[in-house]
This record gives C-alpha cells, structure tokens and sequence, in this order.
C-alpha cells in the first residue's frame, strides 16, 4: 500500500503549465508584430514580397514549438535546449522584424534584451553568452545589410547597432548573476531537502535497536485505521522479553542494552518485508502485520520466537539464552487500533501470567 502522493507528476504538469503560459505570452507579442507588419505593407512602407513571409515566419515556429513543448517528455527533450532553440528563433524573427519594418525599425530593437529575460531561468550563464554572441552577430550583420543594401544612413545603424549591444550585454549579466543566484538557491534546497530526510529518519528510529520506535508504528497505526474499508485484515503482536530485570542484573544496564540490539537484529532476519516491527517501550516490541488472520500471524511470531530461542544475547562469552511472550490479535472491523493494542497487551499479559516464552492469541 502507498502512502506517497506523486510529487513527481506534480511538479512535470507545473512545468509544462508555465512553459505553455510563456508560449501564450510569446504568441501575443508575435501577434503584435505581424499587426506591425501587416500595418507598414497597407501603408506602402513595407513590400508586400519581403513583408508576407516575415508574417508567416512566427506562426510556423509556434506550430513547431507548441509541439514540442507538449511532448518535451516524452522526446527527451531538456528545458534549456527547448529554451534555446525559441530564443534562437525570436532573436532571428527580431533581426527579421529590423529589416522588413521602417516606420517601426528602431523600436523593434527593444525586443531583443527582452528574449533574453525570458530565458533567464531556463539558461545557464554560458549558454545565454553563446545566445548574446548569436544575437550580436546577427545584429551586426543586419545593420550592415541595411548599410549596405538598404541605404540606410550609417550612423543611424551604428547607433542602433551599439545601444542594442549595450542592452543584450547588461541583461546577459544580470541574467548570469540570477542564474547562479537560482543555483545557490537549488543547491541549499537540496541540503535542508536532504536535513529534513535525515531528521524524519531520526524522529522515527529508535536509536539503540535502529528498529521503527513508538512514533513511527503509532503513524502506521493511524494510516491503518484510516486505510479503513479496504477488505484486508490486519493483525498485530505484542512481544515482551522475559524476565528482562534479571538479564539486566546479569549483565548490567549495558549488557541489558546489548541484548536489546542483538534480539532486534535477529528479529530482523525473519520480519516479513510487509511487516514492521517497533519498539514499542523497554523491553517491549510491537509488530504490524497487515494482511493476514490470525491464524497466520501466529506462524510469523511463531517462527520469530523459534529463532529466537535457537540464539544466545550478551557480550563475547557472557550470553544467555533469551525468549519472550506475546500476545497476538486481529483488529475487528471499524475498531480503533489503540483498542487493537490494548487487547494484543492483554494477551501478552496472559501469556506471562501462563508461564512465559509463549503466544497467546487474543479475544476477539
Ligand atoms: N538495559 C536496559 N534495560 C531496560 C531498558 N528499558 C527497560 N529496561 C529494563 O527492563 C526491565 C523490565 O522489567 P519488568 O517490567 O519488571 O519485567 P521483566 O523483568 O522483563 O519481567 P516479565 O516482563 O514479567 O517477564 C526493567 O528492569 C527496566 O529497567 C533499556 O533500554 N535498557
């Protein structure tokens, strides 16, 4: 039975929401962009030969990119490669933009640090310098061509051309400095994700036998009784070292200590995996066993007390032969698991009361 809610799930659908609102996000501006075009070919500014594809241009990448972010998973696609390739594409569809547009051709110019915030998250410091390199280029190479072939004046695309630079350059570093910033942040998650694992850990272990301790089994428990209604029978034993206090008098506190771990760990090696054992208080351990009837929980703590009889607990040569009693009950239906306890501690108390090192089972 799981417990566990599927934070993995979870956290994919997150991620493909905010991609697909970034997506929705750059389809707008995209949208508003090919108005602009739209705009300068009715005007006669634009023509309609060079002005048509840099319309159609940002429609196909949507198509393409709505793809393959919905199917990034399952392609194998990472995050930063899916980044890079939309911003490769906006820094190209800007550079067209800049040289199909007159009216607007400067302010167009103002697009391209805003790629590059987009990408602030999902790019590494290095790979947005080698996107900045890519847009630098691109940009150089645009002015000269409106230079060169356009006519434009020379100053007006060194201006253009050295203000846009400035801009890529003080984003490209700010976005390097958010990035390492993002990683310290990931990094020290890890860390207290990992303290707090470790804390859990503690908080549900008994330290001398390592065992599940009252917390844990108390916690499993309460899942049991609210696992309610499913049609599986649970059953659990109450198991309580005998004459513990003259173990304890032989071999003294220490000694009483080492037995403790010892009996533990030999326990271990036959509790079913679906089981659990805790310790429940000193000497006195309780087990889980969700599943079966009583009848065959009496077998497991049956085959428990066999090996444990067939072993000896103690220091080096100092050991003795160690047996315990238990008291083992089914839970009824709907009864609340203390009331559960009570009973298998009942029994256990009668298995004392009828001579020790024995398995009593339980009224119902
Ligand atoms: N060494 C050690 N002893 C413990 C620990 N916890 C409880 N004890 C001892 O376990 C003994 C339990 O004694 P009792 O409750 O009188 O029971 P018992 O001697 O086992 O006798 P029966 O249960 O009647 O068979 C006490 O002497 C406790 O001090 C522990 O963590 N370490």
């Amino acid at each position: 039975m799981s417990y566990t809610p599927n934070a993995a799930n979870l956290a994919a659908a997150m991620k493909l929401r905010r991609q697909l609102g970034y997506w929705a996000a750059t389809a707008v501006l995209y949208l508003f962009c090919a108005g602009l075009v739209f705009d300068e070919i009715a005007a006669g500014t634009t023509p309609a030969r060079q002005g048509w594809p840099v319309i159609w241009y940002p429609f196909a990448g949507l198509a393409v990119f709505y793809f393959m972010i919905r199917n990034a998973s399952r392609l194998g696609i990472p995050n930063w490669h899916l980044a890079f390739l939309q911003a490769i594409f906006a820094v190209v569809y800007d550079l067209l933009l800049y040289s199909a547009l007159k009216n607007t051709h400067a302010a167009i110019l103002i697009g391209m640090p805003v790629i590059f915030v987009f990408c602030a998250f999902a790019l590494r410091p290095r790979q947005t310098i080698a996107l900045a390199l890519v847009a630098i280029t691109g940009l150089a190479i645009a002015c000269g061509l409106m230079v060169g072939v356009g006519g434009a004046s020379f100053e007006s695309e060194v201006i253009n051309f050295a203000l846009t630079t400035i801009g890529i350059v003080s984003v490209t570093v700010v976005t390097g400095d958010l990035s390492k910033l993002r990683s310290r942040l990931k990094a020290q998650k890890q860390e207290l994700e990992q303290a707090l694992a470790k804390i859990e850990t503690v908080a549900r272990t008994d330290d001398l036998t390592m065992l599940a301790n009252r917390r844990r089994m108390t916690e499993l428990l309460d899942l049991e009784e609210r696992y309610d209604g499913a049609e599986q029978t649970v059953c659990v034993a109450l198991m309580d070292l005998d004459h513990f206090k003259s173990i304890n008098d032989k071999l003294g506190h220490a000694g009483g200590d080492a037995v403790l771990k010892a009996f533990a760990e030999t326990c271990r090696q036959v509790v079913r995996d679906e089981d659990t054992l805790a310790r429940w208080g000193g000497e006195e351990f309780l087990l889980l066993m969700p599943g079966v009837g009583m009848q065959e929980a009496k077998v497991i703590v049956q085959r428990i007390l066999t090996h444990v009889r067939a072993a000896t607990f103690g220091f080096r040569d100092d050991r003795l032969a160690v047996t315990f009693s238990a008291g083992v009950v089914e839970r009824q239906p709907a009864e609340k698991m203390g009331i559960t306890v009570m009973r298998a501690d009942a029994a256990m108390y009668a298995a004392k009361s009828a001579g020790r090192n024995r398995i009593l089972l339980g009224a119902t």
